[in-house]
């Protein structure tokens, strides 16, 4: 690390080397506004000097036994496990979320990303078949691919950077990371830790900078055969017309515009708050956050008015403040993107019943110029308006009554996005039917946001193309071939 008076300053991690950048970027500290950190701002150079580190540790890895590389991916695990409250302040600081969110979700779980992908590795078997009237036996063996690229978002910047690193390097590829330019702390301190967990030089590769700039050079390099990619459809789709000429595999998850159905005969001692979680959990910045409640009418002023009484109590307050339930927004253009949605719904005729521009925002005044706001709820909105069809991504949910269970399926589904969606009800026929006719990638039931790392995830129309998890991430990052053995 070098440093500048209070100014943390990055460095690209290449071939197992910190390495200083020509330009770099301006990254702010989301509770305050202030700059707090410079990120390289790398392109095309840094992406060869990576691809030239990634292409020569690729034999030597490839060639280790799933066993050693679990036995590095453990390490790595228990080293990040012991700055667990380190990492944890750094992403607070750099996100802008609760540092009680950072400590019992963001860093844990990519603790486990590790741990998870060292011990799945261990248990992949390859499919064989006869053909014995033909005197043959087929079977399929799998290798890992070579350089992947992987780019990630800024909202859950550790956890979704390491459930990308953590297969690809389980089966033996080499990677080329690049986080999110407005979040890339975390990266940068793990990296810190690669040499004592004995990830070889050039295995992990992290360079940072911006999407057009290194993330399209990476996109583009024809060495960098594989791309998996978290973040929004606008990008995806660029991502997507870069690699067509070099027919590069792709996984890519996207947003979603997640819908919530309450059934009359809900639990709503468990509903309300799992429902204020799940809209509001790190801002609303998670992609699996709700932004459509369906409430059945003949319970829907009672939810209402409990919906409500529960989201006055989501502290907002800086991130590093024990009691907060949400902290600061991304940045000031994100935090303005999502009050010009409550700008539009007001001018639609929507109600706002809580939350910007209703209640009032008290913060410190060192605060007062960082990108934070209240919790919103609209209502009386119709299902055409655009905070109803677009993906905000900030604390803005809206609620509306439904009829009947066909009404509100064909409701849910029609979105553009089908990425997660939750059923609340305790007919158990009910859960069933409608979460199967729900476009929707996932489908929690009377819950949010368990998560089974061994199944697949990940969104339906434009909400991604592709799967992740044990098997689904071991299939995207090896190249399958088919043997045929005549006897
Ligand atoms: N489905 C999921 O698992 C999931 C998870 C988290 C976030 N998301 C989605 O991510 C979005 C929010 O994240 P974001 O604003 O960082 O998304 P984004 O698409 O702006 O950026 C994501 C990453 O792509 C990079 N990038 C931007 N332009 C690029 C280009 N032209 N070529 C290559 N890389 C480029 C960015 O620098 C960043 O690292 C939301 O839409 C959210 O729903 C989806
Ligand atoms: N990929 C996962 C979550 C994505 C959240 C998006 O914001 C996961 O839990 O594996």
């Amino acid at each position: 690390m070098a440093g500048t008076k209070t100014l943390l300053v990055l460095e690209n991690f290449i071939g197992g080397r910190f390495l200083p950048c020509n330009s770099y970027i301006d990254s702010y500290d989301p509770s305050t506004g202030e700059v707090y950190s410079r990120v390289p701002d790398s392109g095309k150079e840094e992406v060869e000097a990576a691809v030239e580190a990634a292409r020569a540790a690729f034999p030597g890895w490839s060639a280790r036994s799933p066993q050693e590389r679990a036995q590095v991916l453990h390490r790595l695990a228990d080293l990040l496990e012991q700055s667990l409250e380190e990492l944890a302040q750094a992403e607070s600081k750099d996100q802008g979320k609760t540092i009680t969110l950072a400590r019992t979700v963001d860093i844990p779980r990519s603790v486990q990303n590790f741990r998870f992908f060292a011990s799945s590795i261990l248990h992949h078997t390859s499919e064989c078949t006869q053909m014995d009237h033909m005197g043959c036996l087929h079977y399929t063996v799998r290798a890992p691919v070579g350089i992947a690229g992987l780019i990630s978002p800024w909202n859950l910047p550790l956890y979704l950077l390491t459930w990308k690193i953590a297969p690809a390097i389980a089966a033996g590829n080499t990677v080329i990371a690049k986080p999110s330019e407005l979040t890339s702390v975390t990266a940068w301190m793990m990296c810190k830790l690669l040499e004592k967990a004995g990830v070889p030089p050039g295995v992990v590769n992290i360079v940072f900078g911006t999407g057009p700039r290194v993330g399209e050079a990476l996109v583009s390099h024809p060495e960098v055969p594989l791309i998996s990619f978290t973040g929004s459809q606008p990008t995806a789709e660029r991502i997507t017309q870069l690699s067509a000429p070099h027919c590069k595999r792709l996984s890519l998850e996207l947003g979603g515009k997640n819908p919530a159905i309450i059934f009359e005969d809900a639990n709503l001692e468990e509903c309300v708050p799992t429902t204020v979680r799940s809209s509001f959990a790190n801002q609303g910045e998670i992609c699996l956050c709700t932004s459509r409640i369906f409430v059945q009418k003949s319970i829907y002023s009672e939810f209402l008015k409990r919906f409500l009484e529960a989201t006055r109590l989501w502290k907002v307050g800086i991130p590093s403040d024990p009691s907060a339930s949400m902290g600061a927004l991304i940045s000031k253009a994100h935090l303005e993107k999502v009050r010009s949605y409550i700008k539009k719904a007001r001018a639609e005729g929507a109600q706002i019943l809580c939350g910007e521009g209703v209640d009032k925002l008290s913060l410190p005044p060192r605060n007062q110029g960082g990108y934070f706001m209240l919790p919103t709820v609209i209502t009386d909105i119709k299902d055409e308006s655009c905070c109803m069809k677009e993906e905000i991504f900030g604390p803005v949910t809206c609620v509306v009554p439904f009829d009947s269970e066909e009404e509100v399926i064909k409701r849910a589904n029609s979105v553009k996005y089908g990425l997660a969606a939750t059923v609340w009800s305790s007919n158990v026929g009910r859960v069933h039917r409608v979460a199967k006719k729900l476009q929707s990638g996932l489908v929690w039931t009377n819950c949010w946001l368990i998560r089974e790392l061994n199944l697949p995830f990940g969104g339906m129309k434009s909400s991604g193309v592709g799967r992740e998890g044990a098997k689904d991430s071991y299939e995207f990052f090896t190249e399958v071939k088919t043997i045929t053995i005549k006897h």
